[in-house]
């Protein structure tokens, strides 16, 4: 910080508010904080008296809040995201489209471990609709080394850190697996909330099959219904201990490549779900997203959605949080499971 003539401030940046009175008409801060100084402020600040100012010295190697923001911004990225303007030193972001919202988490802890720079976001892996708020980047201070700012880039690297994909997968085979559905002992009360939860995301429930138990026969319908033209096999029912309980068996059996039979998260720890060669995935669902409001189906189901690949990693960071307190009413997904 330094005292200078004001005739001599031209881009240089206020240390602190300035207020200026006219009296009837108004007062308050004429120029904030922060504020690099114009050819035009001058006269200006003289009317207010202000014959000298204290400024930051805007030695070389050092960056406006403003203009970091900026470079924290570009950071995060800008396909299919609005910027706000820049002020006061913050850019927020939000999303321009509906679909899922994803954070490099470890790239954006690289960067949060840098002294005087944040990037905050909101949770990845969930649904977001356009004009919601995504992040907010800004540095501490007024001016920041320009180093600061550089090994900021170099821990984010190239790719942006985050990002928002629409949702692309329009279609889903569901198969109901259990002989006493299947043979009319009870109804089927599974598949339609299996169709609303996709619903929700675009998808259509395009085929459909009821099948008894027995390893043979859910492999026989899955077979059938991956040759038609869904972009998902969902198959329902038989997914945990039980000798007729077949459905995980049927899934491997089918080609699929697992990505994870069992997941910490509760309900829904006998979720599985593998992919097919040409990229289509198959989950094998258990009986607690019947009966369930939130379960892992609902944690997934916005990335495959749009189509962005799990993995068995993205499974294991479910744990923390991955139990479901059951509250009473539920206020999912404005609550910690999942997250
Ligand atoms: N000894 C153990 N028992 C259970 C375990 C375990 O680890 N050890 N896991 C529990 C968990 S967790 C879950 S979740 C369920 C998984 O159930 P399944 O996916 O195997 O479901 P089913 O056994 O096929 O059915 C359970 C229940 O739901 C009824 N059902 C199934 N599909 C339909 C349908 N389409 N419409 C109406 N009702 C349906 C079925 O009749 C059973 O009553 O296992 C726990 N047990
Ligand atoms: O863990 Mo089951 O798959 O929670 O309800």
């Amino acid at each position: 910080m330094k005292r200078i003539r004001t005739e001599d401030a031209v881009g240089h940046v206020l240390c602190h508010d300035m207020t200026q009175i006219i009296p009837g008409v108004s007062k308050g801060p004429r120029f904030r904080k922060g504020h690099v100084v114009t050819e035009e402020d001058i006269p200006v600040l003289l009317s207010m008296g202000k014959e000298n100012l204290f400024v930051w010295e805007m030695e070389p190697g050092m960056v406006h809040e403003n203009d970091a923001a900026e470079r924290l911004a570009a950071l995060c990225g800008r396909e299919n995201m609005t910027w706000s303007e820049t002020k006061e030193g913050k850019i927020e972001l939000k999303s321009a489209i509906e679909g899922v919202f994803l954070v490099d988490s470890a790239r954006l802890f690289a960067v949060n471990s840098i002294d005087e720079l944040m990037i905050a976001t909101r949770r990845g892996g969930g649904t977001v609709h356009p004009g919601d708020k995504l992040a907010g980047t800004r540095v501490i201070p007024l001016i920041i080394r320009e180093e600061k700012l550089r090994q900021a880039e170099q821990a984010a690297g190239s790719a942006p850190l985050l990002s928002v994909r629409p949702f692309v997968r329009r279609t889903a085979a569901v198969i109901t697996t259990g002989s006493e559905v299947a043979k009319g002992r009870i109804p089927d009360s599974f598949t339609p909330v299996v169709e609303r939860k996709l619903a929700a995301f675009g998808i259509r429930m395009t085929e459909h099959i009821l099948v008894e138990d027995g390893q043979e026969n859910v492999l026989t319908a899955i077979e059938q219904m991956k040759r038609r033209p869904v972009d998902m096999v969902l198959c329902t029912g038989g997914m945990s201990v039980d000798p007729d309980d077949s459905t995980p068996g049927a899934i491997k059996a089918s080609g699929a490549d697992i990505v994870t039979y069992g997941a910490p998260v509760l309900p829904g720890a006998m979720f599985l779900l593998g992919y097919y060669g040409d990229g289509r995935p198959v989950m094998g669902l258990p009986g607690c997203v019947m009966y369930a409001k939130a379960t892992i189906f609902d944690l997934v189901l916005p990335r495959i959605a749009a189509d962005v690949r799990l993995e068995k990693r993205d499974f294991v960071a479910f744990g923390e949080g991955g139990l479901c307190l059951g509250c009473e009413s539920c206020t999912y997904p404005h609550c910690g499971f999942g997250r």
